[in-house]
């Protein structure tokens, strides 16, 4: 694990967007397109801000997020809401975006769908998760009746999840389906995320989810 440490909050978002556009961009130059994984939440807003103004060919990039709460776009809640606010304009405002929530009852209904749109689109060239201070990461609560089969290696790229502490039904990329990302973003801010990280670093994944992720992924923290 790599842990870079940034004097402030802004510092740490425009060298994270530059980092992800960089991995984008040099993807572009031999492949004809490249994905971007994204959290929901609240952290990643100023990094979203910068990226949807980084110049880019957004056109051959594929966008969506490591994990939705079945709840409809325009929900407060819903992180494909997040997305639209924040990412998916200015000069992102092209790239092709996979929403996570169809709109079907349950997500167990939208699984099939969700992979046949996604599969074309690994493995992920980049990918940035967050991390709850329960230490789920995308929704992999440590609390769901799916994880162990969430975090197996023959787990499909995505699975409903039911969990006390994700409130709402959601729908998660797997372990596998993110673990094999090509370049893996950790992005948390304020001391209680850093020292909940340094509690994960030292658990199991089944109790810790972001542990899984840990020995490959590069950690961005400002304060
Ligand atoms: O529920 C979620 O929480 C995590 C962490 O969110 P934050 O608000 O503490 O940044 C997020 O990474 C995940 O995508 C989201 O669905």
């Amino acid at each position: 694990m790599e842990f870079i440490e940034y004097p402030d909050r802004e510092m740490l978002s425009l060298s994270l967007a530059d980092r992800l556009a960089s991995e984008l961009g040099q993807s572009l130059r031999v492949n004809d397109r490249a994905s971007l994984c994204l959290p929901g939440g609240t952290t990643p807003v100023p990094v979203l801000e910068t990226l949807s103004g980084t110049d880019l060919d957004w056109d051959r990039v594929t966008v969506f997020l490591g994990d939705e709460r079945w709840v409809d776009g325009n929900h407060t809640r819903s992180n494909s809401r997040l997305l639209h606010r924040h990412l998916l304009k200015d000069k992102a405002a092209g790239a092709q975006y996979i929403d996570l929530y169809t709109g079907d009852a349950r997500p167990e209904e939208a699984q099939d769908k969700l992979i046949a749109a996604l599969k074309p689109h690994f493995p992920i060239t980049a990918t940035m998760l967050g991390m709850g201070n329960d230490m789920h990461t995308a929704s992999l609560f440590p609390d769901a009746a799916q994880l162990k089969d969430a975090m197996g290696s023959e787990a499909p790229l995505v699975m409903p999840i039911h969990a006390e502490g994700a409130g709402e039904p959601r729908i998660t990329l797997t372990r596998p389906a993110l673990e094999n990302s090509m370049n893996i973003h950790l992005l948390i801010m304020g001391p209680e995320k850093r020292e909940t990280l340094e509690r994960a670093v030292k658990l199991d994944p089944m109790q810790a989810p972001i542990r899984a992720f840990l020995d490959n992924a590069t950690v961005h923290w400002a304060e």
